[in-house]
């Protein structure tokens, strides 16, 4: 089943174009990298397939949904709550608990019964490793369990594709192969992932298909194999 389908499709931010003719699908439970040089275009095309950017030129689905031509429409809500975004613009809020994070995205997302997000709430933390922190603020955790309460915020809504930009960025090697390790699990239990990095050794650690972001436009090891230099 195809999960996330792009054919000839324009990345465009404002008036400039990012990335032209992007043409790839990603099918359930798959993994593939997104790499390329800072400015390439790797969050803009993220940020397309989540309806940030609108998609002008060209066709995408994503989780059965179209991609817009424009801007937002109101189907955007729904296509969101498809997906699990992990991105630098969607930090936790600091000023509420771990657990009233996940309860504000529930009750954003149409989630009823105090008794379902609750139990819905230890579940995710349980699977991000974080069944005792429910009730601490943001700040008394390290960064990689931060990074851990936002993977698990994204799985609330049991998505069917993870869109991942530089998930490990800040972290420090050790943590950033948990948090892989982690991602690695979400996948084997059907999840496809979409995940922007520039850490070559994970890569390596952990192979799999690898799109990169290139002088305008988009290469697929699936369809020309290439080194990553
Ligand atoms: N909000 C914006 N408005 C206008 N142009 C933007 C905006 N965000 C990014 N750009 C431009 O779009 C191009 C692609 O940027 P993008 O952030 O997608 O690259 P990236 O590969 O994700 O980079 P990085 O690895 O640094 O995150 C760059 O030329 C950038 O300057």
């Amino acid at each position: 089943m195809t999960i996330l389908e792009l054919h000839d499709a324009y990345i465009m931010q404002d008036v400039n174009t990012v990335l032209q003719k992007v043409t790839f699908a990603l099918e359930k439970g798959e993994f593939a990298y997104l790499v390329g040089r800072t400015g390439s275009g790797k969050s803009s095309l993220l940020k397309t397939l989540y309806a940030d950017l609108p998609l002008p030129a060209g066709t995408g689905a994503v989780a059965g949904f179209t991609l817009p031509k424009k801007g937002s429409t109101d189907k955007v809500p729904y296509l969101r709550r498809k997906l699990g975004i992990i991105f630098q613009d969607f930090q936790l809020l600091f000023d509420r608990t771990v657990a009233e994070n996940l309860l504000f995205v529930l009750n954003a997302t149409g989630w009823k019964g105090k008794a379902r997000k609750q139990q819905r709430i230890s579940e995710v933390l349980m699977r991000v490793g974080l069944a005792n922190s429910a009730a601490k603020m943001p700040h008394q955790l390290s960064g990689g369990e931060q990074q851990r309460v936002v993977i698990a915020r994204a799985l609330l809504n049991e998505p069917v594709l993870l869109l991942a930009d530089e998930p490990t960025g800040n972290l420090d090697p050790d943590v950033a192969d948990s948090i892989m390790r982690l991602f690695q699990e979400i996948n084997n239990a059907g999840t496809a992932v979409l995940m922007a990095t520039h850490n070559y050794q994970l890569i390596q650690q952990y192979p799999h298909r690898v799109l990169k972001c290139e002088q305008g436009q988009l290469i697929d090891s699936a369809v020309t194999p290439f080194e990553l230099t």
